[in-house]
C-alpha cells in the first residue's frame, strides 16, 4: 500500500490553529482528510501552482494508434475482466478486433477527437480558474488517458519534470471526466493513477526515492463525479434546445428525447456499479432544466461481444420509435463530454442512416457533443474551484465499494484516496 506519510502530514497542518482559521470548519468537521497548500509553501498565504488533471480513457489519434489503443482496453480487468487468461486472451481479442474498428476510426476522419477536445477544454478551464480562484493559481493542465497517449505514466513524469512532488510538494487534483462515475472507467482511471503514484512516489517501490523525497511527495485529491453539477446540465439543455430549435414549433415539444449512454455488462451492473444510476440522474436533472417540455427515455450503447448489457439498446430503440410512427427524435450522448466513434460513428454514421432508410428522412438528429461549449468549460471551472476551496478529498461515494466487490485493487485505491480520513469517518465502508 501506499505510504501515507503525506497524507498524515496533511491532517496534521489541517487540525492546526492557522489552518482552522482560513478553511471552513464546516468542511474540517465533514472530513479530517482536508488538503492543506502544498508543503514547500504553507508558509505562504499562496497555495498554487496547481495541477489539474484530466482523466479519461482517451482514444487513438490515427488508425495505427489502434491497435494499442484496443491492446491497452483489452489488458484492463476492471474493464474486460478475463480473469487468469488476460494475459493470452486480451492481445488475441484485440488483434481480431483491430482492422474493424480502424475502419470505423478512418470512417470519422482517421482518428478520436478526444485528446484534442480534452486538452483544449483543460486549458480554457484553466485559465478561467486562474482568474476565479487566485489563491491557487497557477492552474496548470494536464490530461492523462487509460488507454491511449499521453498516458498515466507519461502524465505523471511530466509532473515530476514540471518541479511537482520530489520533496517539493504540489498540489495535484485527479478531474474524471466521466461526469457519472462507473468502477469500469473512473474506477480503472483510479486504480491507474494510485498505481503510478505508488511506483514513482513510494519509497519502498522506488528504491531512489529518499525519506525526504517521499514526505514531499504530490498532494492528491479526487473530483471523482459530477453528473448533476449545473454548469454541465446548463450545456446539455443548450445543446438540446439548439438540436429543438432546428424542428419546426408546431412539432418541436413532441420531438422525443433519446438520452444514450455507453451501456454497461448486466455483471457490472448487478455488482451494484453507481453509473446507472447517475446517468438517469444527469437525464433527470436536464428533464428538469427543459421544463418537462418533451417525452424522453434513457437508452444504452454500443455493448460488445456476447454476454448481457444493459438495454434498451440505442440502436434498437430508434427503429422501434420509427416503426411505431415516432420519427422526430433528437439522440443526446450524455454520458461522455465530446465526439468520440460512438457519437460520430455509431449514431451519426449507423443508427441515423437506418433511420432515414426506414424513411425517417432527416428527422432523426444528434445534439450536439459538449467539446468547446463555454457553458461546459465556464462549469468546469465553477466545479473545480469548488473543490478546491472545499478541504474534501473526494467524495463520500469514494468510500463506499460496490456491494459485489471483490477487487483487492479497488479496495487499495480507495484506501488511498480517502487517506486518513476513512478513520475518522464513520460512514466509510471500505
Ligand atoms: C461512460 C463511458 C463509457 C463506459 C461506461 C464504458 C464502459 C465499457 N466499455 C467497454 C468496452 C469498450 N469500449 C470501447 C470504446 C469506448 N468506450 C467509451 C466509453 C465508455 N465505455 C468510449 C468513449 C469509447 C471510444 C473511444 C474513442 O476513441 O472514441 C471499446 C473499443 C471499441 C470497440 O472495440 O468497440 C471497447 C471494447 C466495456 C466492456 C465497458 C464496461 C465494462
Ligand atoms: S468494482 Fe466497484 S468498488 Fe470495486
Ligand atoms: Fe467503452
Amino acid at each position: 500500500m501506499a505510504s501515507k506519510q503525506p497524507l498524515r502530514t496533511l491532517v496534521k497542518q489541517a487540525t492546526s490553529a492557522q489552518c482552522i482559521q482560513t478553511q471552513s470548519k464546516t468542511a474540517l468537521a465533514r472530513s479530517m482528510a482536508t488538503v492543506v497548500p502544498p508543503v514547500t509553501q504553507n508558509s505562504t498565504s499562496k497555495k498554487g501552482p496547481t495541477a489539474m488533471v484530466f482523466m479519461n480513457m482517451g482514444g487513438p489519434a490515427t488508425t495505427d494508434e489502434v491497435g494499442g489503443f484496443l491492446s491497452r482496453l483489452f489488458a484492463d480487468g476492471d474493464l474486460i475482466p478475463l480473469g487468469p487468461l488476460q494475459g493470452v486472451l486480451g492481445p488475441l481479442i484485440s488483434m481480431r478486433r483491430t482492422p474493424k474498428i480502424q475502419k470505423q476510426y478512418a470512417g470519422i476522419g482517421g482518428g478520436s477527437p478526444i485528446r484534442k477536445w480534452s486538452e483544449y477544454q483543460a486549458a480554457e478551464m484553466c485559465k478561467i480558474l486562474d482568474k476565479i480562484n487566485p489563491e491557487t493559481a497557477p492552474h496548470k493542465p494536464y490530461v492523462a488517458f487509460r488507454y491511449a497517449n499521453p498516458l498515466t505514466e507519461e502524465m505523471y513524469n511530466k509532473l515530476l519534470e514540471d518541479g511537482f512532488g520530489k520533496g517539493r510538494g504540489g498540489r495535484a487534483v485527479a478531474f474524471t471526466q466521466y461526469p457519472q462515475y462507473s468502477c469500469s472507467t473512473t474506477g480503472s482511471s483510479l486504480n491507474e493513477l494510485w498505481k503510478w503514484r505508488t511506483r514513482l512516489e513510494t519509497p519502498q517501490r522506488n528504491p531512489e526515492m529518499t525519506p525526504e523525497e517521499a514526505n514531499g511527495a504530490i498532494e492528491w485529491s479526487v473530483i471523482d463525479r459530477w453528473p448533476t453539477h449545473a454548469g454541465l446540465i446548463d450545456a446539455f439543455a443548450e445543446n438540446i434546445n439548439k438540436a429543438l430549435d432546428t424542428y419546426p414549433p408546431e412539432i418541436r415539444d413532441s420531438v422525443v428525447l433519446l438520452y444514450s449512454a455507453h451501456s454497461l455488462p448486466m455483471s457490472v451492473v448487478n455488482r451494484g456499479d453507481p453509473y446507472p444510476a447517475e446517468v438517469a440522474a444527469t437525464v433527470w436533472a436536464v428533464q428538469q432544466k427543459l421544463g418537462h417540455r418533451n417525452p424522453y427515455r434513457l437508452v444504452w450503447q454500443s455493448q460488445v461481444g456476447p454476454s448481457a448489457w444493459l438495454g434498451a439498446q440505442t440502436a434498437d430503440t430508434v427503429p422501434n420509435l420509427i416503426k411505431k410512427g415516432q420519427k422526430d427524435i433528437v439522440l443526446i450522448p450524455i454520458a461522455f463530454t465530446s465526439d468520440h466513434i460512438e457519437t460520430l460513428f455509431e449514431i451519426d454514421q449507423e443508427v441515423i442512416h437506418e433511420a432515414n432508410e426506414l424513411g425517417a428522412e432527416g428527422r432523426v438528429r444528434r445534439a450536439e457533443s459538449l467539446n468547446g461549449s463555454t457553458t461546459f468549460i465556464q462549469g468546469l471551472a465553477d466545479l473545480a474551484k469548488a473543490h478546491l476551496n472545499s478541504g474534501e478529498i473526494c467524495s463520500k461515494q469514494m468510500g463506499l465499494r460496490c456491494p459485489g466487490c471483490k477487487s483487492e485493487k479497488c479496495l487499495e485505491q480507495k484506501r488511498f484516496f480517502m487517506g486518513e480520513g476513512k478513520q475518522a469517518n464513520e460512514a466509510v465502508t471500505l
